[in-house]
């Protein structure tokens, strides 16, 4: 058996060069084959846009996660040198990378997860809303490949503005009749993350004993952090709550201005990509009592979509639960989000529509 397999690898190894070669294209079989037969049971996630900014930490730290037994990576530059170097790695999941339109149904198909951070980041002076005439159209591509090879997938999508960029993916699955509500999440986690973070900071505690919940969706004041809700208990006096809402809607601003054109967040958000996808894996394996804030179609409010807490089972997100009682500021802060998540929304329905 294990001559068998050296046999292979040989004959493989043969063929592997020059270097960022698709693995197996020239031998019709894969390096990682040999060990994909005897590989751990797990998920097989594929990570779109996987070279990018988000997508090469986010692809690392995918690799390491033991739930995950076969990771696709795919890209329309650069996947082959990702996957050859994400692929040293020594845990359990297998490894292969897709490059290019023409591989995108080969990298989705089978898939039980999809993580999406495909797309321009910002630079300073820009909204998040500036990178939809880019990545609305790289959002639809992607998402109708969905539809022909993993329509049961769970969908993470974290392109921005994803206010939009997550009517557009209803609306791609709904007109092919595969829009499952429950199966598409757009990620909010590092607005969790930051608030998390920031409330540490001013408590003065380990961040990872304080819980923020955060709704609305994820765009300046769209993102309303619930402080009077926060965990361990805590009332903030009206200063720091003005200032933690400011820096937490903010944050991703933050991070724009500080990279100074060279991007927005890709270390955090690859970590809140791969702290929420775990935790969507968890719920896909049955696990109880798993609840995030994601963005995701909701009747919490009067929007068609909404980010609140979620319950993430084997089905996905399957019970999206209410807002609880919020004080006056926040009242406020959810009419002014609601506002201009309406606009949001709208746009990225209409964009499919028209
Ligand atoms: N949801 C969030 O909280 C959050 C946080 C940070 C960034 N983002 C967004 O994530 C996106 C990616 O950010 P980044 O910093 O990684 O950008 P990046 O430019 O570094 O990487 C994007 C990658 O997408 C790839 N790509 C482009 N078109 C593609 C296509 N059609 N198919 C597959 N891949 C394609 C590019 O080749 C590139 O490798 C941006 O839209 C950014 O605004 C969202
Ligand atoms: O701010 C951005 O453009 C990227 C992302 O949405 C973030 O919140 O960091």
């Amino acid at each position: 058996m294990q001559t068998d397999c050296n046999q292979r690898l040989a004959r493989i190894a043969a063929h592997l060069h020059p270097p960022g070669l698709q693995m197996g294209e020239r031998s019709g079989l894969r390096r990682s084959e040999c060990r994909a037969k005897g590989g751990a049971p797990g998920f097989k996630v594929a990570v779109l846009g996987a070279a990018g900014g988000i997508g090469q930490p986010l692809a690392m730290l995918m690799k390491m996660n033991p739930l995950v037994s076969v990771l696709h990576l795919y890209d329309v530059v650069n996947s082959p040198g990702v996957t050859a170097d994400v692929s040293h790695m020594d845990t359990s999941a297998v490894v292969r990378g897709f490059l290019g339109k023409e591989q995108l149904e080969n990298a989705l198909t089978g898939m039980d997860l999809v993580i999406i951070p495909a797309g321009v980041p910002r630079k300073p002076g820009m909204t998040r809303d500036d990178l939809f005439n880019i990545n609305a159209g790289i959002v639809k591509t992607l998402c109708e490949g969905i539809v022909n090879c993993c329509p049961n997938a769970i969908v993470n999508l974290i392109s921005n503005p994803v206010n939009s960029t997550v009517p557009i993916a209803a609306e791609v699955f709904k007109k092919a009749g595969t829009f499952d509500p429950k199966r598409l999440l757009g990620v909010t986690m590092l607005d969790v993350v930051r608030a998390n973070t920031f409330v540490a900071e001013v408590l003065g505690v380990d961040p990872k004993d304080v819980d923020v919940p955060v709704v609305g969706g994820h765009a300046g004041v769209t993102i309303l952090p619930l402080l009077s809700q926060v965990k361990p208990q805590y009332t903030f006096t009206a200063d720091e709550v003005r200032y933690l809402t400011d820096r937490i809607q903010n944050g991703g601003t933050e991070v724009v201005e500080a990279k100074a054109g060279a991007g927005s967040a890709t270390l955090s958000m690859a970590f809140a990509a791969a702290k929420f996808a775990d935790t969507c894996l968890r719920g896909l394996r049955g696990d109880a009592g798993i609840v995030e804030c994601a963005f995701v179609a909701s009747q919490v409010t009067e929007l068609p979509f909404f980010a609140s807490k979620v319950r993430l089972g084997r089905g996905g997100a399957e019970e999206i639960y209410p807002l609880g009682p919020l004080n006056d500021y926040e009242r406020s802060g959810l009419e002014k989000a609601k506002k201009e998540l309406a606009s949001s929304i709208e746009k990225g329905i209409s964009f499919v529509r028209k």
